[in-house]
């Protein structure tokens, strides 16, 4: 028979904004459901109102969660627990408690509780979850969905300083010049997205994968909530942090939806939960495992290594495609001066596709370009379009193009690889041409998620007040060459209609 016994004083007064509290007992170890669990609440003292009011009730027993409601205006107590159970093994321990916020009535249920933090209030008793409500957050970048929508996506995305980095002292341009840019590339990207059904699919696949996924986490005996938040389209950010927060999640994962990191794309969508977690003293509390890249797990390369195998089937002959990656690009000046991992962990990703196919017998040559490019900065190179034509005038017949930095098809697969670049490819001498699909739903996939996220869990910290903003600039000669050219920049680009549209040029 195990015996325990605690004493837990408790003062709420410093968080007057709560107003019920939920005191319950979970039970860690062996023990499994609640007839099997034989625990004997034997003696509980309170003190304070909430005695008189709620925890009169006798009914303390034998439960896997003895729970007390404490209403109104009561903040402080201490509680006496008595417990002896006979059928659980050893470390049996009763953790104390939560509360419960804003919650008028309670139910039969009460699957939405709060991990509680502020384990100052407790004394020698830590807090803990009585029943997690898992979250899963789905980073994506989003995307028009009807061509009326496209200049302002656009304007998000330019005005993302994740996007067009520009020097601290001139963000005060970022808007105006977003505002620019999106006006003037615009009627281009209008064209790609009419081509393509005029929107992008990005939200309904993010979607049925949201939905994918929670069916394979339950498939494993995880519940959990899956949101998508998007970073320049609906559902936004801060929609979907809106909505979790209002589901009273009490742990999540958060999992961007690009294999490889870069500054780009989860870097930035992570910067801006950071900057939302950091305001809101809910996510100062609540315990999040971000998962930055997940482009070397075993099931998504297998995966792709299948969809690979898949699509070289359909040549008629299979040895002599060409194996052609192409992944969405960034400037060189992310990689080489902010330090963005983006190119090593494709490269590694490449790699560890080839070298998956080659443990299955499959030899094909390969290569790795990048697509995409936007303005007149360098891009990581080789470039697509232009490894496209050598491999045409180098005589290569055959070649698979694999997009590698997405898992959903959009306006770059759709549009630019399936019609800009196969047209540039069989003009160039290519006569078979064949594109991978995206991953999309596919099982194999959805289930490697899966178990990320699963992996993920016991990792959950507190990162909201650990994630301090940093700052770009800190060579100071470079910030007063910044400033210096900035500043023309600026205000030819903002005030000279001859060069906006000798820029205009650039970015079409
Ligand atoms: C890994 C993926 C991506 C990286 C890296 C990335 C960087 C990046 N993108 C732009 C500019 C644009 N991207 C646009 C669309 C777009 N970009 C990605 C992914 C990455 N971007 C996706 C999946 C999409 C398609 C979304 C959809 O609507 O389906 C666009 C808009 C389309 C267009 O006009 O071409 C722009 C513009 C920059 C500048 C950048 C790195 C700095
Ligand atoms: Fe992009």
């Amino acid at each position: 028979m195990t015996h325990y016994a605690n004493t837990i004083d408790f003062d709420f007064s410093r968080h007057s904004s709560l107003s019920n509290l939920l005191i319950s007992f979970p039970v860690a170890g062996s023990c499994q459901g609640m007839d099997a669990l034989g625990i004997r609440v034997s003696h509980t003292k309170l003190s304070g109102l909430c005695h008189r009011r709620t925890f009169s009730s006798p009914a303390l027993v034998c439960s896997r969660k003895n729970v007390f409601l404490c209403n109104g205006s009561d903040r402080q107590f201490s509680l006496h627990l008595n417990a002896s159970s006979d059928k659980c093994k050893a470390n049996v321990k009763p953790h104390f408690q939560l509360p419960v916020q804003e919650r008028q009535v309670f139910g039969k249920a009460f699957y939405s509780a709060r991990e509680y933090t502020f384990e100052e209030n407790f004394v020698g008793v830590r807090s803990n979850t009585v029943q997690e409500k898992i979250g899963v957050l789905l980073l994506n970048l989003g995307g028009p969905e009807r061509l009326h929508d496209v200049q302002p996506f656009l304007f998000n995305l330019f005005a993302d300083p994740d996007i067009i980095r520009l020097p601290r002292l001139f963000r005060f341009l970022q808007r105006p010049l977003a505002q620019l840019i999106s006006v003037v590339r615009a009627p281009k990207s209008k064209e790609g997205y009419a081509a393509i059904g005029g929107g992008s699919p990005l939200r309904r696949i993010t979607d049925e994968q949201a939905f994918a996924l929670k069916e394979a986490l339950k498939e494993k005996k995880l519940d959990a909530n899956v949101y998508v938040a998007m970073r320049y389209w609906h559902p936004f950010t801060e929609e979907a942090i809106h909505q979790l927060k209002k589901d009273n999640i009490t742990k999540l994962v958060v999992l961007p939806l690009y294999p490889q990191f870069s500054i780009s794309t989860s870097g930035s969508s992570i910067r801006l939960l950071m900057r939302i977690f950091r305001e809101d003293a809910y996510f100062e509390r609540l315990p999040v495992s971000i998962i930055e890249s997940w482009y070397q797990r075993e099931g998504y390369i297998k995966s792709m290594a299948n969809l690979i195998e898949n699509e070289l089937s359909n040549f008629a002959k299979p040895d002599e495609v060409m194996i052609f990656f192409s992944a969405h690009g960034v400037p060189v000046s992310y990689v080489e001066d902010a330090g963005d991992p983006y190119r090593d962990q494709m490269e590694d990703c490449v790699s560890l596709i080839m070298d998956e196919l080659k443990s299955r017998g499959v030899g094909n040559t390969h290569t790795l370009a990048y697509q995409s490019r936007v303005g007149p900065v360098q891009w990581l190179k080789p470039y697509t379009d232009k490894v496209l034509v050598e491999l045409g005038q180098q005589g290569v017949k055959s070649l698979l193009a694999v997009p590698i930095s997405f898992v959903s098809e959009h306006i770059e697969t759709l549009e630019e690889i399936d019609m800009e670049y196969k047209h540039l490819a069989l003009e160039s001498g290519i006569e078979n041409w064949g594109r991978v699909p995206a991953l999309g739903c596919t099982s194999s996939f959805i289930s490697d998620l899966a178990d990320a996220v699963i992996e993920a869990l016991p990792t959950a910290s507190l990162v909201a007040s650990a994630a301090e903003e940093t700052s770009r600039e800190t060579d100071p000669v470079q910030y007063a060459i910044n400033l210096f050219f900035g500043s023309i920049l600026a205000f030819v680009l903002l005030l000279s209609p001859r060069l906006i549209s000798a820029f205009r040029n650039f970015l079409v």
